[in-house]
């Protein structure tokens, strides 16, 4: 079991605890109305006993009263203790799933939190009463054998073939039931991305396709669901004619029994009532299999996502980084393992500024999302200021590494806490924040455009960041990468929304940068970049295929047309 996991349980042991000792008074409290029938039976009729029928009255409401209260406390304290546990472990869960950089997307990460929620329900549904049940089931059939030996024999009977039909449900509903859930959390996620883009959709005439397309995904999840229900229902309905067929004929031995004189009249209804609660938490959770096996399945999801965090520990704070790059024999692989980047060395001095270039598809995005720490290489190392970037603490590294994504990837929220990096939401001074962000939206030339806005800075922009042009939202991303002056800024293709003025303000704003000694590394495919420009580094293929100097790789090119060979280089002179 995970720690994490691990610990929020614990931190919920005392509801958990709580809640069998209530569950083992409900079931002792169960007896109750088989106590009162015998006494009926036993005492009142033969004695004519009024009062003390009225008596026996009274302490069967009373200890049914008592079984609803603490059935009720039962039930509201598994709710609390999935309240708990959601206080102890949403927060971890969030942390991995989005903390994780991986290579190629996050589909699996993205069902977590749905997986967490569907543990959480369970724990609060009839699966949990039901298991909650069963250990009294040895109980009861012992109190069927203090009945009689043959009443005994038949519950025993009876709990075998239920829980040989629990075993046939779990048989046949397993594979059917994972396969279900699989397909399910595909399918919800696959509508999820579809609908944020529901604009395009539309605009381009692929609402049908796509209709299409998630009705074949759900027609494939509802095939796997009701092939699911479909074999449990005949188990479950089996399950329940033995329960009542047993507990039907616990009737008549008990009747044979009285006739033989062997037990009292009352003791038939007892006899009756026993065998039928001995069954009862099986048949239950026969009945509520599925949501037990979706609670099973979420918890090795969560086991395994929690398993593949990095472990918390506290990494030593390292001092801000002047700029140095220094990537050694990186390699990035894709998810089917294909390899996207190969062998890349280079390294990059403080205060300079780099062009990534090479054709569409080379990989340069992918190396730059490497080093902005948004992915993890299959191989290699990446050192700032010669410490390997895993040693960095990557909310703090990133403190120091402004990283503007190709598409701009804005989110709900003002612009301001766009720019500011949503630092209003982890309790920091607002005044101080508001300070910051119009100081880095006047260096990305995105002040005076955001004050025409009519919300100002306060403009609030909708699901994915929408509510700007394609041009200001690249400007208001620029601002949260220069978000209190990082030593590095990497920046992917800037200027491909900007018009000529707006490649003019991005020039200036990167000679800002570079006064500032922050090394800058830059994803150009146009030229107007190049005047403040130290060096160029081209990506072929996955690969470097020229490093150094502007002028000398721009020399070697007009000379050769052609990009020489892969000469890897300690850094640009
Ligand atoms: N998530 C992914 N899964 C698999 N392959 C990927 C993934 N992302 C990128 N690739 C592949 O990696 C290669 C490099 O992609 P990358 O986006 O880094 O190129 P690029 O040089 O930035 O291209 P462009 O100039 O068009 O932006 C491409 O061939 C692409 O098919």
């Amino acid at each position: 079991m995970n720690d994490a996991i691990r610990t929020a349980l614990e931190a919920c042991r005392r509801h958990f605890t709580t809640a069998i000792v209530f569950s083992a008074l409900v079931n002792l409290l169960f007896i109750v109305p088989m106590l009162y029938m015998l006494q009926v039976y036993e005492r009142v009729v033969p004695t004519r006993g009024n009062t003390t029928l009225y008596m026996l009255t009274l302490f069967l409401l009373i200890g049914l009263v008592t079984m609803a209260a603490l059935d009720v406390l039962r039930s509201r304290l598994l709710v609390r203790a999935g309240v708990r546990l959601d206080a102890q472990l949403a927060r971890t869960i969030l942390e991995s799933t989005l903390g994780r950089p991986t290579q190629t997307g996050q589909r699996g990460a993205l069902q977590a939190m749905r997986e967490f929620d569907t543990l959480r329900q369970a724990m609060t549904g009839p699966a949990i009463l039901a298991v909650l049940d069963a250990p009294w089931v040895p109980v009861y059939v012992l109190v069927a054998f203090l009945i009689s030996p043959w009443i005994g024999l038949l519950s025993v009977v009876g709990a075998v073939l239920v829980i040989l039909l629990a075993i046939r449900n779990e048989q046949v509903t397993r594979t059917r039931l994972q396969d279900a859930n699989a397909a399910a959390g595909l399918a919800y996620s696959d509508f999820e991305s579809t609908v944020a883009a529901g604009d395009v959709v539309r605009a381009l005439g692929m609402r049908d396709a796509m209709v299409n397309s998630h009705l074949s995904q759900r027609a494939t999840m509802m095939r796997l669901q009701t092939e699911a229900s479909l074999a449990s229902s005949g188990v479950t309905a089996t399950s329940k004619f033995v329960r009542q067929f047993l507990q039907s004929l616990a009737l008549g031995v008990g009747a044979l029994l009285a006739i033989d004189g062997l037990i009292s009249p009352g003791a038939i209804f007892a006899s009756m009532f026993i065998v039928g609660r001995a069954l009862a938490p099986i048949d239950q959770m026969v009945g509520n299999w599925r949501q037990i096996v979706q609670a099973r399945g979420a918890w090795t999801t969560l086991n395994t996502l929690l398993d593949q965090s990095a472990p918390e520990i506290a990494l030593t704070q390292l001092p801000r980084p002047q700029g140095k790059i220094e990537v050694e024999d990186l390699h990035v692989m894709s998810e089917d393992g294909q390899p996207i980047l190969q062998n890349i060395t280079f390294a990059v001095q403080p205060g300079q500024v780099i062009a990534i270039v090479g054709p569409s598809g080379a990989g340069k995005s992918t190396l730059v999302r490497a080093l902005a720490g948004a992915l993890i290489p299959s191989h290699g190392v990446i050192r700032l200021d010669g410490a390997d970037q895993r040693n960095w603490d990557p909310q703090r590294l990133a403190e120091h590494v402004g990283y503007m994504p190709q598409e701009p990837a804005l989110f709900r929220g003002s612009i301001k806490e766009n720019i500011a990096r949503f630092r209003n939401r982890m309790g920091e001074d607002p005044a101080q924040i508001d300070t910051d962000a119009i100081a880095s939206a006047q260096i990305a030339g995105a002040h005076d455009l955001i004050q025409r806005l009519p919300g100002g800075y306060d403009q609030q922009l909708g699901l994915n960041g929408r509510g700007l042009s394609a041009g200001q939202s690249q400007r208001v991303a620029l601002a949260r990468a220069l978000f209190r002056g990082p030593s590095i800024l990497i920046l992917d293709e800037p200027n491909s929304n900007l018009d000529a003025d707006g490649d003019q303000e991005l020039l200036q704003c990167l000679h800002q940068a570079k006064a500032r000694g922050t090394t800058i590394l830059l994803v150009a495919h146009r030229m107007s970049m190049m005047p403040i420009v130290d060096g160029l580094l081209i990506i072929q293929d996955g690969k470097v295929a020229a490093y150094g100097p502007k002028d000398e790789i721009l020399r070697q090119i007009s000379a050769q047309k052609s990009v020489p060979a892969p000469t890897p280089q300690p850094g640009v002179a």
